[in-house]
């Protein structure tokens, strides 16, 4: 198994002010946890400069790797500005940019293609949640975003319920366990043990200093996707800290 990841996606939030939260996050000592920030592109590269052991993420990009895409960024144009990961089929893009599973699988391929990490969203909203269809719709939104030929060290997978992002609502942890093994079971199926073994599954959706260690407890939790409490390292720090303990 890898080592664990806390990843924190900014959103559409920071400016090259920010960029001392990661000055201090870089400046804690490294623990067992990889640490990962996703800022907004404009600051990838000044971020990559500076991060020294906080890798760089970006939160998109196009399936193509060039080309007449007016405001898009490809994956070898992140790359080259030094992100290490980039997030894939976050829930608000599939919402605000209609992007279908077909789209996230795509630019998941245009992710390793550029040798780069994809972290894989997936999520079930609340109404889908209160139907009972919740592993129905990850299994779905797993068969139709994950690519075939996955190596456990290109891709991570993060469980974000819709309803629990930015709403303080968490999952209980038998729910989280459920999903959790539910994601592990399906990749086993679909690409064998060995890879189910190496690929992350982080939780995402609320979660804050004060619910991480529980969280971390899940059998098949490996960490986070952390959106607004990464926005500030105060915040994030003691997050991380509860995976390397957890770890
Ligand atoms: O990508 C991060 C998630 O959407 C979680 O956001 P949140 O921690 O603000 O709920």
């Amino acid at each position: 198994m890898p080592r664990k990841l806390a990843a924190g996606n900014w959103k559409m939030n920071g400016t090259a002010a920010s960029l001392d939260q990661i000055d201090a996050l870089a400046e804690a000592d490294e623990g067992a946890a990889e640490v990962l920030i996703c800022p907004p592109a404009t600051l990838i590269h000044a971020a990559a400069q500076r991060a020294r052991g906080v890798m760089i993420g970006a939160q998109d990009c196009h399936t193509a790797d060039k080309g007449a895409h007016t405001g898009d960024l490809s994956a070898p144009m992140l790359a080259d500005a030094g992100a290490s990961h980039i997030i894939t089929g976050h829930s608000e893009r599939r919402a605000d940019h209609g992007e279908t599973d077909a789209v996230v699988r795509a630019k998941t391929e245009a992710v390793w293609a550029a040798g780069l990490t994809a972290i894989l969203c997936i999520g079930e909203t609340l109404d889908q949640r209160e139907a009972g269809e919740t592993l129905e719709v990850l299994a779905e939104q797993m068969a139709g975003s994950v690519p075939d030929g996955v190596t456990g060290t290109q891709l991570v997978i993060a469980y974000e319920p819709v309803w629990a992002i930015g709403t303080g609502k968490v999952p209980t942890t038998d729910q989280i366990a459920e999903v959790h093994e539910f994601m592990f079971k399906k990749l086993e199926d679909r690409f064998g043990s060995e890879v189910a073994g190496d690929t992350r599954l982080l939780y995402g959706g609320s979660v804050k200093a004060s619910n991480a260690t529980e969280i971390f407890a899940v059998p098949h939790v490996d960490g986070a996707l952390v959106g607004g409490a990464s926005l500030k390292a105060e915040d994030f720090a003691p997050i991380v800290e509860a995976l390397n303990a957890a770890t």
